[in-house]
């Protein structure tokens, strides 16, 4: 599953589409679940911990957390394919876990399992979901030798 602050509206945009495109590429594909952003007007601490709060309630008491932050591990995409590959054979449900435009309370990530960074750039919590699908479409063409991955650098 993929646990997401934001809820997204109307068609939900480019964003939605860019998500939509690779998670129907993903078997089994992630099952979206998203919780409301705090208020506008609270302070972001209150903001991350009330999204957090609704995060934690939302996430499968066995679930293997991973949770997306820039202070993360950047594995890299053929260390994510062994990372998932290890992560599935556990037998626990996946669930990933996106901020809000605040970031994830500590909370969230004292829960989290793995922290997964996608890199030093800031990406908008709604680009990221279609980031991530795309890593993990790739992380498993890298499991199934599918030549969608080109791992060769000159
Ligand atoms: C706009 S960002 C939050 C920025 C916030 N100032 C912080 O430092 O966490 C919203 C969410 O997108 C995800 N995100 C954004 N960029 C990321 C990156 N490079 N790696 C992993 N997750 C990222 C995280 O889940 C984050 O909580």
């Amino acid at each position: 599953m993929l646990l997401a602050v934001g809820r997204l509206r109307g068609d939900g945009g480019p964003e939605a589409a860019l998500f939509a495109h690779y998670n129907a590429r993903l078997r089994p594909p992630l099952r979206l679940v998203e919780v409301a952003e705090a208020p506008a007007g609270t302070s972001p601490a209150e903001r991350r911990r009330r999204e957090g709060a609704a995060l934690l309630a939302a996430l499968p008491r066995n679930a293997f957390a991973v949770a997306l932050d820039l202070g993360g591990e950047a594995p890299g995409s053929e260390g994510l394919a062994v990372l998932t590959a290890r992560w599935i054979e556990s037998g626990r449900p996946l669930a990933f876990l996106v901020g809000g435009a605040e970031g994830l309370d500590p909370a969230v990530l004292a829960r989290a399992d793995y922290v997964l960074s996608l890199g030093p750039f800031t990406w908008p919590h709604l680009l990221v979901r279609g980031l991530l699908a795309e890593q993990l479409y790739r992380a498993q063409a890298i499991r199934a030798g599918h030549p969608y991955h080109r791992g060769g650098r000159p």
